[in-house]
């Protein structure tokens, strides 16, 4: 009995094959290419997606008979494609663009946001699908004539993987709906008031079901297998790491990072701009989250490696960390594409503090590795502001997360314990659990929590004054970098 799960992320596409006991059995991995056509832009080619997905999954499947499927991706970004051929037609707008930042400004400007926060959880940022969906509509030569003839579908990732893999389900499910900043959280429904002021035909949307569900059928394998799970790579994450309790937070390190708290079945407004957003629905029964969304974690590395030189490896750093002279006190504020929560600043850009003479690779290694354990203490924070209750459980994953420096400096910082899971593929493996119970397959929610387990705990070691004292220089070179 195997359940595959492809997990459609950023930078790469991943399937993995489960067993029944969710225990990973075979793996492939495709990276694709980005695009950045301008300053602050970046595309990607949803048919090198695709045929990323059809590479993946047959050469994971190969030797299993796979039973279900579930699907978990990167959110928000944006495919129009036509009804009749499935193709796109244009690149897929990622969540990191930022090229509808000055539309943004004037749906601010014409005092939009409450209205659009409360309906959706979000904040008006360029970050979420709405903008880039409108921005499609106007800019692609017929589009909007084609999609008020209904010839045109919009998706996030999963809805257009769905169509291509069953042929032409319209679907997604509603942790991926509720990014969209189109999705009403409390009535769970599009907005019809918001798809008018954005002049969004209501047309082009699919349907929204739970996380476990029939999203159709695909004969990619030669043989027919259901899709029964969907999910956002965040929220699956949360479920893959079964923060199934409100108070539990889970942090993926990434790309960027995204820190969800589970708030239980009531929504918590944030008044620290944080956003609210579905973390599962099961049997049409909402948890809901709080979120934090930064969007340069991992990436920090990445530059180290390929736009510096500095490093090989991502793996390096931890070395290099170790030997920076901690005499040097350097802050980097990786705003590459402006800053996420809860500063909300799309046209920031990065910064660094306190270079000398002597600052070299160690250093830089170091300050970009400490930048990802400030941001988490940003969000962190807001989160306390925002939820009465206790968050009391903090667990870890994504790539990142494998740094052991990056991890002791994030539970110093924090002043609290960090939890790291055997199984660091905890998106896929959210993704392969909701499929797997919707089949019958693996036991319910209490028997995966108990499933958990911790591989190592970080406990704080910092003293209280010097932990205050290093964040108020984060938060220093954060407000001279935003100029507040
Ligand atoms: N040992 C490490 N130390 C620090 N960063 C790492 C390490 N290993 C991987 N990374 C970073 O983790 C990121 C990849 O994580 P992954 O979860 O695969 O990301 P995504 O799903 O966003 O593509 C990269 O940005 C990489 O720089
Ligand atoms: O693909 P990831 O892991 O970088 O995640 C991207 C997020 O879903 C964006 O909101």
């Amino acid at each position: 009995m195997t359940i595959l799960a492809i997990d459609q992320g950023t930078t790469s596409t991943r399937a993995i094959v489960f067993d029944e006991s969710l225990r990973p059995l075979t793996t492939a991995q495709c990276e694709f290419k980005q695009h950045f056509p301008r300053s602050g832009w970046v595309e990607h080619d949803a048919r090198e997606i695709w045929a990323t997905v059809e590479q993946t999954v047959t050469k994971a499947a190969a030797d299993h008979r796979i039973q279900a499927i579930g699907i978990t991706n990167q959110r928000e970004t944006v495919v129009l494609w036509d009804r009749k051929t499935g193709e796109p037609l244009h690149n897929a707008i990622v969540w990191q663009d930022r090229r509808t930042a000055r539309f943004c400004e004037e749906l601010h400007a014409g005092g939009h946001e409450a209205r659009i926060t409360e309906a959706t959880g979000l904040l008006i940022d360029p970050y979420f699908s709405a903008t880039k969906l409108k921005w499609l509509l106007d800019e692609v030569p017929d589009a909007r004539a084609r999609a008020e003839r209904g010839e045109l579908a919009f998706g996030t990732i999963d809805s257009f993987l769905i169509w291509k893999l069953t042929g032409g389900a319209h679907v997604t499910d509603a942790t991926n709906a509720c990014r969209t900043m189109l999705y009403n959280i409390g009535t769970q429904g599009w907005d019809a008031e918001i798809c008018a002021l954005l002049d969004i035909p209501m047309t082009l949307l699919p349907e929204v079901l739970d996380n476990a569900a029939e999203f159709g059928t695909t004969g990619i394998l030669g043989y027919d297998v259901p899709i029964l799970g969907v999910a956002g790579d965040q929220q699956a994450a949360t479920i893959g790491q079964a923060c199934f309790r409100p108070g539990m937070l889970k942090s993926t390190y990434g790309t960027g990072c995204f820190a969800l708290l589970n708030t239980g079945a009531e929504r918590c407004a944030s008044s620290h701009r944080l956003l609210t957003t579905i973390a599962y629905r099961l049997d049409g029964e909402v948890t809901y989250a709080l979120e934090g969304s930064i969007f340069v974690a991992g990436a920090v590395v990445q530059w180290l490696r390929d736009s510096l030189g500095i490093i090989q490896d991502a793996a390096e750093t931890q070395a290099l960390a170790e030997q920076a002279d901690p005499n040097q006190e350097i802050v980097l504020v990786p705003a590459f594409t402006g800053l996420g929560a809860p500063w909300w600043q799309p046209d920031t850009r990065g910064a660094m503090f306190g270079l000398t003479r002597g600052t070299g690779p160690a250093e830089f290694a170091r300050a970009a590795l400490e930048s990802v354990g400030y941001q988490t203490r940003d969000l962190l924070q807001a989160m306390r502001a925002d939820w009465s209750g206790s968050a009391d459980v903090l667990r870890v994953d994504g790539g990142m997360a494998r740094s052991d420096w990056a991890m002791q400096f994030l539970a110093d910082i924090l002043g609290a314990q960090v939890d790291r899971p055997q199984v660091t593929e905890t998106t896929a493996l959210g993704a392969a659990w909701l499929a797997g119970m919707k089949a019958g397959l693996c036991g319910g929610m209490e028997d995966f929590a108990q499933s958990w387990d911790l591989e190592r705990r970080f406990d704080p070691r910092m003293e209280e004054a010097e932990r205050d004292r290093r964040y108020a220089l984060w938060t220093r070179a954060v407000k001279a970098t935003v100029g507040v």
